[in-house]
């Protein structure tokens, strides 16, 4: 089944319990195709399979980075949670609300609870409206504010994200990226959601600005409560700013696990080839890092990244570029091994009997 269209919101949705009871977020083999361009009549339809059974889970409060190379399917699964895209298979759960049935219409509540900020707050804020009535516009559709208790709600967002009262006036083309970015999160805030998608929150802003705006996502997040998925293609924004991983590899999650083990200790070999392009700071760190790429160049003598040739169907799709394949990677990709420091991954590196990475390698 096939399915790359904005999802349908007309009809009722099952089980919508939106009691706040349960995990924050709970994904089970989530699925994702996109047709192809319409082929030549002699060709099948070529289709991506974007996401491809993937789990996820955020218990309320947490945050979880979402990490991988470009394609890999990120902002996929980051719509369909959001359901602005239909899946084709899989369950989601956010917030309290149980939204599986993929043809019916996403309950409202839903839509106030699960929010999102993007990466591009240009493109996401309205250009013809000032700051106050983009952040005024939640208040009145999700929590029915009006009149003087609707603007004083937006002075007080607009200061919980370091803007003063006087930017409620202006437009977005008259604030820089990152203060584009805090209203973006304050309109996000604005109905008291429980979790907030953030789709590479903070990819289009200068460096000194990205930890700027990661300190005032923690600070909410401390304050409100709110839980987060952190979608990012750097691994080295998400390590600070997560308490878990996850790392997508074509439509997979590889490993996932807390951040701090995924970053001392990773686990799957795509990983490990993330975490080895990481800058970092000490330069003898840079010096082994350096060495590490070299060797992983070596062993793998692999295309690079986007031109990497397609996995047998089934098999690990990281196995054509993967130091450490063996035959039974391109046939079958690995269930997922429990790891000692916490998370899972799924290589064959790691099936039993070994128990420890340490005795794999
Ligand atoms: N609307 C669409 N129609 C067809 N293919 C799509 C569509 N959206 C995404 N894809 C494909 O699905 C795959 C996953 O894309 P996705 O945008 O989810 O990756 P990503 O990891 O978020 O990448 P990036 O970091 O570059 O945004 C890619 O192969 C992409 O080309």
């Amino acid at each position: 089944m096939t399915s790359a269209n904005t999802a349908n919101t007309d009809a009722a949705g099952p089980a919508a319990t939106g009691d706040g009871s349960g995990p924050l977020l709970r994904v089970r083999d989530l699925t994702v195709t996109f047709a192809g361009r319409r082929p030549a009549p002699w060709r099948r339809p070529a289709t991506t399979v974007a996401v491809n059974g993937v789990d996820l889970d955020i218990a309320p409060g947490e945050t979880l980075g979402l990490v991988g190379e470009s394609g890999s399917g990120k902002s996929t699964t980051a719509r369909a949670v959001l359901r602005l895209l239909r899946p084709d298979r899989g369950t989601i759960e956010a917030a309290g609300f149980r939204v599986d049935g993929f043809g019916r219409r996403v309950p409202a509540g839903y839509r106030r609870a699960v929010q999102a900020v993007f990466q591009d707050p240009l493109g996401s804020l309205d250009p013809t409206k000032v700051i106050g009535d983009i952040v005024a516009e939640p208040l009145a559709v999700h929590v029915g504010l009006r009149g003087p208790e609707r603007d004083g709600r937006v002075a007080e967002l607009l200061e919980q994200v370091g803007l003063g009262a006087q930017h409620a006036r202006r437009y977005p083309y008259e604030l820089s990226g990152g203060q584009r970015q805090r209203v973006s999160i304050a309109r996000a805030l604005a109905p008291e959601p429980r979790l907030i998608i953030l789709d590479e929150p903070v990819s289009a802003l200068d460096v000194s600005v990205q930890s700027q705006v990661v300190n005032l996502l923690e600070d909410v997040r401390e304050r409100t409560g709110v839980g987060y998925l952190f979608v990012a293609h750097d691994l080295a924004v998400v390590r600070h700013a997560c308490d878990r991983i996850a790392v997508m590899y074509r439509g997979r999650v590889v490993e996932e696990g807390p951040a701090d083990r995924i970053c001392e200790r990773p686990a799957h070999p795509y990983t490990e080839e993330l975490l080895a392009a990481v800058p970092d700071p000490d330069p003898a760190r840079q010096r082994l890092q350096r060495q590490r790429r070299r060797e992983l160049a070596a062993a793998t003598a692999a295309p690079a990244p986007n031109t990497a040739p397609a996995p047998a169907a089934g098999g690990c799709p990281f196995a054509p570029r993967c130091p450490h394949r063996m035959p039974v990677c391109t046939d079958t990709f690995p269930d997922r091994t429990s790891l000692p420091g916490g998370g899972r991954v799924a290589c064959h590196l790691y099936d039993a009997p070994v128990t420890t990475p340490e005795e794999v390698r």
